[in-house]
C-alpha cells in the first residue's frame, strides 16, 4: 500500500486506470455482446444532467432510469453525463456508445445486464460550453450530483479558491459543479426560461441544503438577482441514497469478461440491495420513479441520518479499526468475530441515539448493515471507506458521539472508531505496514497525530473537525483511554470491549 497525501482539489485516486480492451477474439466487445439493453435508446429524451458519473452513479440512479425505460413507463430522462475531474470514463463510454455492464452481485451468483440510460458524455474541461448549453437546454429538467461530499464547501465558497475564482471571473469556464450549475441558470433566466430540479445524491446529512446552500452562495458572489432567481426557480430535494458499490478493478473487469463473455471496459459490479428516497420536491417534472422502486417523502433528514451515521458511520469504523488489525477488505474482515463484534456494537449505540425514522426498525436495520458488510461475493476495499476521512468522520461519526455524550449513552465502540481513525492519520498499521491516506488534511493530520501520540489533544485542537465536541467533558479523556488501548493492536481493543460488556451482562444478569 502506498501513502498518499493528496489534495481534495486534485483529482481523487477514484478508480483504477480504465483497461484496456481485450479484442482477442475470446469476447464480445460492447456494444456488439448485447445489441440495446431492451429498448430504442433513439428514444431517450436528454432531460437528465448527471455530474460525476463514478461508479456509484452508473450502480444507482442510472439504473433507476434504465428500469424506467425498460418497464415501458418513459423514455423522457436519458442522461447527458458531465465529468469535471478526469476524462478517462468519458473516453471509455464513449467507445462503448455509452452502454457500460452493471452485474449485481448475491448469494445466487451474479446477474448480469446492459444499462442504456446514459445517452452522452461531456467531459467539462474539453468543452465547457456544451456543458453549458446543455444545462441552459430546455429539455433539461433535472441535474443530479455525485461529486463526493469533499466537493460541497464547509460554509461559504472561498473566493480565493482558483476553482471559485474561475466561477465568478470567467463564468464560461467554470472551475467548480456549482459554477457550472450557476452559469447554466443565468443562461435560462437569460432566455425566459423556467429553473431545473437539483438533486444531490452524495451521502450527506441534509445533502439537498448543502447542494442549496453551495449554488446560492456561488451566486450571490456573481448576481445577487440572479441568486434570487434561483430561490424563487430551482428546487433542491434532499435525498437518501444506498447501494455498496466497490471500485472496479482491473481483476474484476477479467473475471467478467471470463464468466460472462462481455468485454466492457469499465463495468461496475454491485451488491443486490438498492434504495433511494428522495424529497418530493421537483420544480420542472418528477419522474415516475415511484414506478421502479423509488419512494418519495416529505422530509428523508430521518432517513438521511439514519443512513449516514449507520452505514456510513460504521463504514468508517470498520475500515480504520479493520485496516489497522492488517485486512484489505470489508468481507475479509467482517470475517473475524472480534471485528464483526466491533460493528455490532457499533451500530448498537449508534441507533441508541437515534430518533424514531418512519418505518424503520433500527435493530432490523443494523442487522441487514452486518449482512450487507460481510457479503463474500462482494470485495470491497477498506482503502476505499478510509478515504477523504477528515470530511465523513465529523459527518458520520460525531454527532452519534455527541449525543451518546449528551444523554451519558453508551460510546465505548464509538469512541474507540474515533481513536482508529486518530490513529490511522499516523500511516501505518499495527504491523507497520503503509497505510492509504487520501485527504486533503493529511499533511496536517498526520502531524498532529503523530506529535500527539496517545494523546488527542492535538488533534482536538482542530475545532473545525471536532466543533464542540473537542471541549465535551470526558470526551478527551475517554479517546485518550481508547488511543492507549490502541497501542497493544486494533484486534485487541476491540476484544477488549467485548469482554467488559461481557463482564457487564454478567454482573447485571446476578
Ligand atoms: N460507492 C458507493 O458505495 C456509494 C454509495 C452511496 C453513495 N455514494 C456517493 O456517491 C459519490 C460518488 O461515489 P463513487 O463511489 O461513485 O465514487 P467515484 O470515485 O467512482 O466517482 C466520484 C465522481 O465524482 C467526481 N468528483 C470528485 N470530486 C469532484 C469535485 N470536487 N467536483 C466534481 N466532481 C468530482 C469524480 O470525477 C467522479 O466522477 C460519493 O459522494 C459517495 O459518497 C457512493
Ligand atoms: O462514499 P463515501 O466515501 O462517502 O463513503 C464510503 C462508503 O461508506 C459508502 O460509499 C457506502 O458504500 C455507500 O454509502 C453505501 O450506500
Amino acid at each position: 500500500m502506498t501513502v498518499t497525501h493528496a489534495r481534495t482539489d486534485a483529482p481523487a485516486p477514484l478508480s483504477p486506470e480504465p483497461p484496456a480492451p481485450l479484442h482477442d477474439g475470446s469476447v464480445a466487445a460492447l456494444p456488439d455482446a448485447v445489441a440495446v439493453p431492451g429498448y430504442d435508446r433513439s428514444q431517450l429524451e436528454p432531460a437528465v444532467v448527471h455530474i460525476g458519473v463514478g461508479g456509484f452513479h452508473r450502480a444507482h440512479q442510472a439504473v433507476y432510469f434504465d428500469e424506467l425505460a425498460r418497464a415501458g413507463v418513459s423514455t423522457g430522462w436519458g442522461i447527458t453525463g458531465v465529468g469535471l475531474r478526469s476524462p478517462q470514463m468519458g473516453e471509455v463510454l464513449g467507445d462503448q456508445d455509452h452502454l457500460y455492464t452493471l452485474v449485481v452481485r448475491g448469494p445466487e451468483g451474479d446477474d448480469v445486464r446492459v444499462i442504456g440510460s446514459l445517452v452522452r458524455y461531456l467531459f467539462a474541461p474539453d468543452d465547457p460550453e456544451a456543458v453549458l448549453a446543455t444545462l441552459a437546454d430546455p429539455r433539461t429538467r433535472l441535474v443530479t450530483l455525485t461529486i463526493t461530499g469533499s466537493a460541497y464547501p464547509a460554509g461559504e465558497p472561498d473566493p480565493e479558491d482558483p476553482d471559485v475564482r474561475a466561477d465568478v471571473a470567467t463564468p464560461g469556464t467554470p472551475g467548480t459543479a456549482f459554477g457550472f450549475l450557476v452559469e447554466g441558470l443565468r443562461r435560462r433566466r437569460a432566455a425566459g426560461l423556467a429553473g431545473f430540479t437539483v438533486l444531490s445524491c452524495d451521502n450527506a446529512q441534509h445533502s439537498g441544503d448543502l447542494a442549496r446552500a453551495a449554488v446560492l452562495a456561488t451566486a450571490r458572489l456573481r448576481d445577487v438577482g440572479l441568486a434570487g432567481w434561483i430561490e424563487e426557480q430551482v428546487t433542491f430535494p434532499g435525498s437518501m441514497v444506498d447501494r455498496i458499490t466497490p471500485e472496479t478493478t482491473p481483476e474484476g473487469r477479467d473475471a467478467i469478461a471470463r464468466r460472462h463473455g462481455i468485454d466492457d471496459r469499465w463495468p461496475v459490479i454491485t451488491e443486490p440491495f438498492s434504495q433511494w428516497i428522495v424529497e418530493d420536491r421537483f420544480c420542472a417534472g418528477r419522474p415516475p420513479l415511484d414506478e421502479v422502486g423509488v419512494q418519495f417523502v416529505d422530509d428523508v433528514r430521518p432517513f438521511e441520518i439514519m443512513k449516514t451515521r449507520m452505514l456510513n458511520g460504521a463504514h468508517s469504523a470498520l475500515g480504520h479499526l479493520a485496516s489497522l488489525a492488517g485486512f484489505s477488505t470489508t468481507a475479509e474482515a467482517m470475517a473475524d468475530p472480534t471485528i464483526r463484534g466491533f460493528v455490532r456494537g457499533y451500530l448498537h449505540e449508534v441507533a441508541r441515539g437515534l430518533l424514531q425514522v418512519p418505518g424503520v426498525d433500527l435493530d432490523a436495520y443494523a442487522d441487514t448493515l452486518v449482512e450487507r458488510f460481510s457479503n463474500p461475493q462482494i470485495s470491497d476495499e477498506l482503502a476505499r471507506l478510509c478515504r477523504r476521512s477528515s470530511t465523513k468522520v465529523p459527518t458520520y461519526v460525531l454527532p452519534s458521539v455527541q449525543v451518546a455524550l449528551d444523554h451519558a449513552g453508551p460510546r465505548e465502540h464509538l469512541v474507540l472508531a474515533v481513536a482508529a481513525w486518530m490513529r490511522y492519520l499516523r500511516g501505518t498499521d499495527d504491523d507497520g505496514r503503509a497505510l492509504e491516506v487520501t485527504d486533503a488534511l493529511a499533511d496536517e493530520l498526520r502531524a498532529l497525530a503523530e506529535l500527539g501520540g496517545t494523546d488527542p489533544h492535538p488533534l482536538l485542537g482542530r475545532t473545525d473537525l471536532f466543533g464542540a465536541l473537542a471541549a465535551t467533558p470526558g470526551f478527551a479523556q475517554e479517546l485518550e483511554a481508547a488511543l492507549t488501548g490502541l497501542e497493544d493492536g486494533a484486534l485487541a481493543a476491540a476484544a477488549a470491549l467485548q469482554r467488559d460488556a461481557g463482564v457487564e451482562a454478567q454482573e447485571s444478569a446476578a
